[in-house]
């Protein structure tokens, strides 16, 4: 009976999906943008994500949540080959941007950090000008033929990141002068400037206050028509909120990716309901 796949207690946050969002939730026949295959992650001998495969999608979000420690972080910074930067990571499997092997010895890492950008939870401007932190990205990878162009970009960046009208006055401040939410939509225009696909979130706002973490998550809406955007969050009703699909990870493992909707409402898995009733994590 199908009433026997419905949680045991009703869950809160998440409505069923309307009927708009049903109509946004295309099939997933169509080629992702990028497709991770068999994926598993080793910190020396210890593994940290046991053969994970996951598609991201266009003009969509894809949450990765799960308890503390499950390899969210791990297998997001796979997507850009953040791991790189560990010395005692290793990862194991196939990630295509586009089709492409992102770890293939013709794949030009900082081309494909620019593609796949990347947002941490701690806001990290440079020590520069509101400016400079936007131009920065667009001048090394040689997008602006002028000055005007590149401030062109600056502009167009800012406003989509939400923070033109904040700052327009003052772009010649430090970045570090502006505050924990406005540092973190200036992290997010950094790397809109470079014009990527793919925009990489590793709990974004989790240094922030619940105003600026609304403001975050309302851009994060606008935004996603442009990119295909992947948020881990510890937030369960953040993941409800603004993505479309949710995959939930635990000790490493993927145990369910689906509509975010169906995840919340309907999980098919007895340890995603236990997370999502919060029973443990
Ligand atoms: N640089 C590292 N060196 C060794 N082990 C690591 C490293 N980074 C993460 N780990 C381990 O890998 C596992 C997964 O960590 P990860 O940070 O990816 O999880 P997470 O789900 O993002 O956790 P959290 O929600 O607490 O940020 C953990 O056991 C962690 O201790």
């Amino acid at each position: 009976m199908e009433d026997d796949n419905l949680p045991a207690e009703p869950v809160s946050f998440a409505s069923p999906a309307t009927a708009h969002e049903q109509a946004e939730q295309v099939s997933d026949d169509r080629t992702p943008k990028m497709r991770a295959e068999s994926i598993s992650v080793f910190y020396g001998p210890k593994q940290a994500i046991k053969n994970v495969s996951i598609n991201i999608h266009d003009d969509r979000v894809t949450a990765f949540i799960g308890p503390s420690g499950c390899g969210k972080s791990t297998f997001l910074r796979c997507l850009n080959r953040m791991n790189d930067t560990i010395p005692a990571a290793r990862v194991t499997g196939l990630i295509e941007l586009d089709g492409h092997d992102i770890n293939a010895p013709d794949m030009d890492v900082v081309q494909l950090r620019a593609r796949v950008g990347m947002v941490f939870q701690k806001p990290n401007p440079f020590p520069k000008s509101i400016f400079e932190n936007v131009a920065y990205g667009p001048r090394i990878h040689g997008l602006a033929n002028s000055k005007n162009e590149l401030a062109e970009i600056v502009e167009k960046s800012l406003k989509r990141a939400g923070l033109w009208d904040e700052v327009k006055d003052r772009l010649n401040e430090s970045g570090t002068a502006l505050s924990g939410g406005q540092q973190q939509r200036l992290c997010i225009a950094r790397a809109i400037a470079v014009d990527p696909e793919v925009i990489l979130m590793d709990e974004p706002c989790s240094a922030l206050d619940p105003i600026a973490t609304a403001k975050i998550e309302e851009l994060i809406h606008e935004l996603r028509g442009r990119y295909a955007i992947a948020i881990v969050t510890h937030n369960m009703q953040q993941a409800a909120r603004v993505s479309q699909r949710t995959a939930f990870f635990h000790l490493g493992e993927l145990v369910e990716y689906g509509k975010t909707s169906e995840i919340f409402t309907n999980p098919r898995e007895q340890r995603t309901q236990d997370y999502i009733t919060g029973r443990y994590g």
